[in-house]
């Protein structure tokens, strides 16, 4: 099944006033459309992501979404509605069999909420998050209270609202023109009936102020923690003519002997991110006696032990990686391996440090028996 998210972000965000739409404004080291968009990037059932954007907003947008793959932007229009229907019509020639339309100033939710939306849409047909209604509620006019307002059946709606692509696509383009405030409202329009899920309080819309000044501090305090996990990994040198480092094939006149494609610096900072998170060592991930991992790339160890960070709520703040050797020299191959790198962890070159070093020909590695390599991974996990 075919899950695809519609993520609005070509709203002018007035009710937070400033120059810069809300969207694009800083929350945490990054802005509030890369941490939305980062969720859904992450999830696992998620294959394609368009982003309904402002026409003045296409520097912004680039800058906040940096590297992060995604299919190329759309402009949205005057109301949210327009921008949603941007959007799907983007995502017609995908054929998506389910799509999960998402606030961009709602970037708090969690993998779960994704998770059970989708659920709810696969069984249900369309999904909504939502939370009851718990305070007592009132009419006022004037600035004076004419009425209690009865709370029974109320309940908030939250996004991501999950839909069937083609009944809300035609919902959509029926209800063109009206400014109904939700997808749910366009399928209430058009007959379709709507599930509810549970929302979460996290998940709020950055709508003023103050909801920015909390999500601040949810980022900041509590909900994130800095986790550092470290890796250490030796390979022998056997016949060859080659080795590969850091992604990257060095003529050489011996190579790295291993089960894999014995790249000792990714197996390091695999088992340094694996290290970050408490999940086990490479060789829990990909065991050495598996036949399977013969000769195996070890980018494919490195990305899933990303996506296993990313899994577990986690954003890599930084990777350090020293390699221990006499020959080849790292020195002309550092860039090439920062950006191979940075290119297999989804990261900005910047953010991946490649060093050497020797042992003054003392040890196993100075004796130019193997290469040894460490590494240090910085992650930023929420929750507890
Ligand atoms: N023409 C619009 C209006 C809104 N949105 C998006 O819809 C979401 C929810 O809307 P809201 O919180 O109302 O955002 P703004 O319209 O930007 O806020 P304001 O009403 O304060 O200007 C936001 O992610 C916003 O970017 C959109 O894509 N296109
Ligand atoms: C879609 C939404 O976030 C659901 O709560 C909400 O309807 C958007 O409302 P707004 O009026 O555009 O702020």
């Amino acid at each position: 099944m075919k899950v695809a998210a519609v993520i609005v972000a070509a709203g002018r965000g007035q009710r937070v006033g400033g120059e810069t739409p809300k969207q694009y404004l800083t929350l945490g080291d990054k802005t509030v459309l890369y941490h939305t968009v980062k969720k859904f990037l992450n999830h696992p059932q998620i294959d394609r992501i368009v982003v309904a954007i402002h026409p003045d907003d296409v520097m912004l947008y680039n800058k906040a979404i940096g590297i992060l793959k995604l299919m190329p932007p759309v402009y949205g229009g005057e109301t949210r509605q327009q921008s949603v229907l941007c959007g799907l019509e983007a995502l017609v020639s995908e054929a998506p069999d389910i799509v999960l339309i998402h606030d961009a100033a709602r970037p708090l939710l969690s993998e779960e909420l994704i998770s059970r939306t989708i659920e709810t849409a696969k069984t249900k047909g369309s999904a909504l998050p939502a939370l009851p209604v718990a305070d007592t509620l009132k009419r006022v006019e004037n600035d004076l209270v004419s009425g209690t307002v009865d709370r029974t059946n109320l309940w908030r709606a939250q996004t991501p609202q999950a839909f069937n692509f083609t009944e809300i696509l035609e919902g959509h383009r029926t209800a063109r023109g009206m400014n109904l405030t939700d997808d749910v409202a366009v399928a209430e329009f058009v007959g379709l009936p709507v599930a509810i899920t549970d929302g979460e309080e996290r998940n709020f819309k950055i709508t003023s102020k103050e909801d920015l000044e909390k999500a601040e501090l949810m980022i900041g305090t509590g909900q994130f923690r800095i986790r550092t996990g470290q890796g250490f990994d030796v390979h022998a040198f056997e016949e060859g003519d080659a080795v590969i480092l850091g992604g990257v094939k060095i003529p050489h006149s011996r190579k790295l002997k291993g089960h894999s494609d014995a790249d000792v610096a990714l197996h390091a900072l695999t088992d340094a991110l694996l290290g970050a998170i408490a999940a086990g060592d490479i060789g829990d991930h990909f065991p050495p006696s598996d036949d399977k991992w013969k000769g195996a790339p070890s980018d494919t160890f490195l990305k899933e032990a990303v996506r296993l960070v990313e899994k577990k709520g986690g954003e890599i703040s930084s990777l350090d990686l020293t390699i221990i050797c006499e020959a080849p020299k790292i020195g002309p191959h550092r860039e090439a391996m920062r950006r191979t790198i940075a290119e297999i962890c989804g990261l900005d070159a910047d953010l991946v440090s490649v060093k050497a070093t020797t042992t003054e020909k003392l040890g196993f590695t100075g004796r130019g028996e193997g290469i040894a390599a460490q590494a240090i991974a910085t992650v930023m996990v929420s929750g507890k």
